[in-house]
């Protein structure tokens, strides 16, 4: 796997850090010790802090950065090339959602975005199938930029080959045989991607985290007060998250982005770490931020936990372009829990009461729309006015997919 950074062992960092495991460890076929030690480390990772960073993939360093490229090259576009495919023309809310339009915990998010999935037809629906069935159909391409769908399905498919891999480990972590899962991913798996770009708060703009948020609040200081609100805090609602992230860089200027191979200061992205403070995701090159989502933290009896997190705006002058990458069931699919080892199950803390603000769903397109109908409201309102929102859900938080 040539495109690969240099190999660290599997271990868990800092405190301060996600841990950073090599897919090598568990791949290699010679390599025993390091895949008991892979197993034991990203067991660790998924309990807490229920991310890390993945090395030792195989995904070509030629696409992560072709989609980078892209992804820049469309921000780049004027608004109304952009417009043409905004996502309000999508009842599967495909396309470009433009800055502040996207709402998290009832705030808007600095960024702006085009969502992708896998491209298959829109369903002919009856009166009584299930409204999540309408989030399937084809994206939305811009048409001065053919080069992107080009890069996006390809990346789609090499993650999907990654996150396949890292479920049948995510199987084995978890004392189960490595195929425990397959056939929940066996039929129309469901990726999405989401290229990404944060941009700084705009002077004198009030917009920012809420310093009353649960996890900035927990330790008594008002750590978030003034800060940018890239994406709000939330935790995903589906299986599994790769992240790839670009760093903090200069904004465009004469033309150009200075300095592109050199990201300057913290990435933005931030994860929970269960005291009241953050951990800053560092942008480590050649590596994706993987983190569990609400399904797969529903599945494993919540062993695994989908950790809250959230993206601080860049400063001044500066950008940040990100690709979120989703797997996850076919929409019809009813996560079971899964038969987890007593040893395991005897490390479970007693059941926490449901959030109501955010009731998980087992069902995963019940799930999945959840999620995008209160962080997308306007293509909720124009394409699913017919739909009631889950009981108990607020128009607020959440990261979409
Ligand atoms: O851009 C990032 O680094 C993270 C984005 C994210 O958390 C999300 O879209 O769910
Ligand atoms: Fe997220």
């Amino acid at each position: 796997m040539p495109d690969s950074p240099a190999r660290p062992r599997a271990a868990s960092a800092g405190a301060a850090r996600l841990p950073v495991l090599d897919l090598r460890d568990y791949t290699a076929p010679d390599g025993r010790a390091d895949r008991r030690d892979f197993l034991d480390a990203l067991r660790a990772a998924c309990r807490d802090p229920g991310f890390l960073q993945l090395t030792g993939h195989g995904v070509p360093s030629g696409l992560t950065e072709r989609i980078i490229a892209v992804s820049r090259a469309f921000f780049d576009l004027p608004l109304a090339a952009k417009l043409e495919i905004e996502n309000v023309h999508s009842p599967h809310f495909r396309g470009y959602t433009r800055l502040g339009h996207e709402i998290t915990r009832g705030r808007p998010d600095l960024r702006e975005q085009i969502d992708i999935s896998d491209e298959r037809p829109a369903r002919v629906l009856g009166p009584d199938d299930p409204p999540y069935l309408r989030l399937d159909g084809p994206n939305q391409w811009p048409a001065a930029l053919p080069e992107l769908r080009v890069a996006a399905l390809a990346y789609l498919a090499e993650l999907g080959r990654v996150a396949r891999v890292l479920v049948r480990a995510l199987a084995e972590s978890l004392g189960l045989p490595p195929d425990h899962l397959d056939p929940t991913f066996s039929a129309e798996p469901r990726s999405h991607l989401k290229l990404l770009r944060y941009l700084p708060t705009p002077a004198g703009s009030t917009t920012g985290h809420d310093a009353a948020e649960p996890n900035a609040a927990a330790d008594g200081q008002n750590v978030d007060q003034g800060i940018g609100q890239g994406v709000g805090a939330h935790k995903d609602g589906g299986f599994l998250t790769f992240v790839l992230q670009d760093g903090v860089r200069s904004a465009r200027q004469d033309g150009a982005h200075p300095d592109p191979r050199s990201p300057t200061g913290p990435s933005g992205l931030q994860v929970a770490d269960g005291a009241g403070g953050w951990i800053e995701a560092a942008a480590v090159p050649g590596a994706f931020v993987v983190n569990i989502g609400e399904m797969f933290e529903l599945a494993t009896r919540r062993y695994y936990r989908a950790t809250v997190h959230r993206v601080v705006s860049p400063p001044p002058g500066h950008e940040r372009v990100s690709v979120a990458f989703f797997f996850g069931p076919r929409l019809s699919a009813t996560l079971e829990p899964m038969p987890l080892p007593d040893a395991l199950l005897a490390e479970i803390p007693d059941a926490e009461p449901p959030d109501p603000e955010n009731p998980i769903f087992a069902q995963h397109g019940t799930n999945t729309l959840k999620s995008w109908l209160r962080s997308h409201p306007e293509v909720a309102r124009r394409h699913y006015a017919d739909v009631a929102p889950p009981a108990g859900v607020a128009p607020a938080a959440g990261g979409g997919a």
